[in-house]
């Protein structure tokens, strides 16, 4: 039987599965690495550090699954989206930190350019925003600040890359300088009608054409391996995580919609064969197969399980993660309580790279119990905004939402999602859809089977039914709605 590799690059750690074609696990590891924060709103990567983690994995995996290398059919990638890496394109070294999606340092170029009335224009073609988030500032930024990166670059000796381009680049001994259509639609530098960089986008950035890698669609032949006792793997899918999560959840028509919760939670819509754009909302590209392309409306929420983390590490008042549920089921509901996580700004619908966290609703009653409560609440209600602005753009309601990721083992939080959508909540048995989607994508580009016989699949989920009287839920958005109205432009300079 063939096997389908996939390796999941995350922004806070890196996984390798290993699937059996069927879509059955059969080997897993993952490690973490750490994060930079060298300055407020800024959050950086070590490039080394996401590879050693990544191959860690990857030879863990291989060491432990016992599976010779000839039955493994093709390498699927699904990795953190827009964080921006450059290295030289002889040595493979890296120039630079990595600058993480999350991070907020070129917030106010994105404010001027706004301001200067160029976002519609950018969104027309790339059907993003201008916002910190993507990779094009932040590339621009690096251009500005690294000594002679510029003019390396328009030499050709400086790659830049998404991180699918730097884990093909090393994974294929430096040959291979691509990326993948849905990883490029992140950038803010390509075209997603004519699925081409943009001449005109690359010059208003200051962006070196020689520096970006080819697009090529999520299944093809993307490269064959040349790490030592890793000869003969070929890396045959790639896509962004968020879109990979859209596949492995098979969201294949028009409408289908899931929702990931993990560091961050990316909420994607299919929303069928041409792209459109909406107020507030992404539009991006899902996957390309062949000719075909899969157009996605996307909510990018940058805080989700991040701000239990924070609860965690920062406040010291949750043990784990995992701990957040029992925490927030020993009180009866929020108390009062709401918890804006705009830690490092907030995205769908707002776009507020200014606005930053804010707890409010404050008593003497409160304790980590509504605190906690309130954090998981603020991840629902961002999905619940996200998916409003969604099914505006599109014109097209969301019968179900679809959930995955770290958080989405929280059932308080998908009954809570549930009752405040007020359509039934998903939960595969299996919720590693990301790497799935990678593996999936993986076993197209490696022809061992077809989007067809992917949509005749299903797989066991639980179904988290809405319940609750919509009068409460209006009252419990209306609460955070002015929770959110204190947060938004706090950072603003005057
Ligand atoms: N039981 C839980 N309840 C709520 N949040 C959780 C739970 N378990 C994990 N998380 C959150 O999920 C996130 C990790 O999810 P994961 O999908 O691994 O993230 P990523 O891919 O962004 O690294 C963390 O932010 C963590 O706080
Ligand atoms: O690594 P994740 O799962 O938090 O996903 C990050 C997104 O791709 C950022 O756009």
């Amino acid at each position: 039987m063939p096997y389908l590799l996939a390796l999941d690059q995350g922004t806070t750690s890196s996984r390798t599965v290993l699937y059996d074609s069927d879509g059955r696990v059969i080997a897993s590891a993952q490690k973490e690495f750490p994060q930079y924060y060298p300055q407020p709103g800024w959050v950086e990567h070590d490039a080394e550090e996401i590879w050693a983690s990544q191959e860690a994995t990857l030879r863990e995996v291989l060491g432990r699954c016992g599976v010779p290398l000839s039955e493994i059919a093709g390498v699927g990638i699904s990795n953190q989206r827009e964080t921006t890496i450059v290295w030289e394109r002889d040595t493979g070294r890296p120039l630079s930190r990595a600058i993480v999606w999350q991070d907020r340092r070129t917030a106010e170029r994105t404010e001027a350019m706004k301001g200067a009335g160029e976002e519609r224009g950018i969104r027309e073609k790339t059907g993003l925003l201008l916002d910190p988030y993507f990779s094009a500032t932040k590339l621009a930024w690096l251009l500005e600040s690294v000594d002679g990166l510029r003019e390396r670059g328009a030499r050709g000796e400086v790659c830049f890359g998404t991180v699918d381009s730097w884990l093909i680049y090393r994974l294929s001994g430096g040959r291979v300088h691509v990326t993948d259509v849905s990883n490029a639609s992140r950038t803010l530098l390509f075209n997603i009608h004519t699925l081409q960089w943009d001449p005109e986008l690359l010059a208003r950035f200051g962006i070196p054409a020689a520096m970006l890698p080819e697009v090529l669609p999520c299944a093809a032949s993307f490269a064959r391996c040349a790490l030592p006792g890793l000869e003969g793997l070929v890396v045959t899918g790639v896509a962004g995580d968020q879109q990979a999560a859209l596949f492995g959840q098979g969201c294949f028509a028009a409408g289908m919609a899931k929702a990931t919760y993990g560091t961050g939670a990316f909420i994607v819509m299919n929303s069928g064969k041409e792209p459109v754009l909406g107020e507030g909302v992404l539009t991006t590209i899902g996957w390309q197969l062949g000719n075909e392309v899969c157009y996605a409306l996307e909510g990018s929420v940058f805080i989700a399980g991040a701000a239990l983390q924070w609860l965690r590490d920062g406040l010291g008042i949750l043990a784990s993660s995992a701990e957040a549920e029992a925490l927030a089921r020993s009180v009866p509901d929020n108390g009062g309580v709401y918890f804006v996580p705009a830690l490092t700004g907030l995205g769908t619908p707002y776009w507020d790279p200014f606005a930053r966290g804010v707890i409010a609703g404050l008593t003497r009653g409160s304790g980590r119990g509504h605190l906690v409560r309130a954090a998981l609440e603020a991840i629902a209600y961002q999905t619940c905004d996200a998916i409003e602005a969604m099914e505006r753009a599109g014109n097209i309601p969301v019968q179900a939402l679809r959930v995955d990721g770290g958080a989405a083992a929280n059932d308080l939080l998908l009954q809570f999602q549930a009752d405040l959508l007020g359509v039934p909540v998903l939960r595969p048995a299996l919720t590693e859809t990301t790497s799935l989607g990678a593996a999936l994508l993986a076993g197209i580009g490696a022809g061992v089977f077809d989007l067809a016989e992917l949509r005749s699949r299903s797989t066991p989920e639980r179904r988290f039914e809405p319940t609750g009287d919509p009068s409460r839920r209006d009252q419990l958005r209306a609460g955070w709605r002015r929770a959110v109205s204190l947060a938004l432009g706090w950072e603003k300079p005057s």
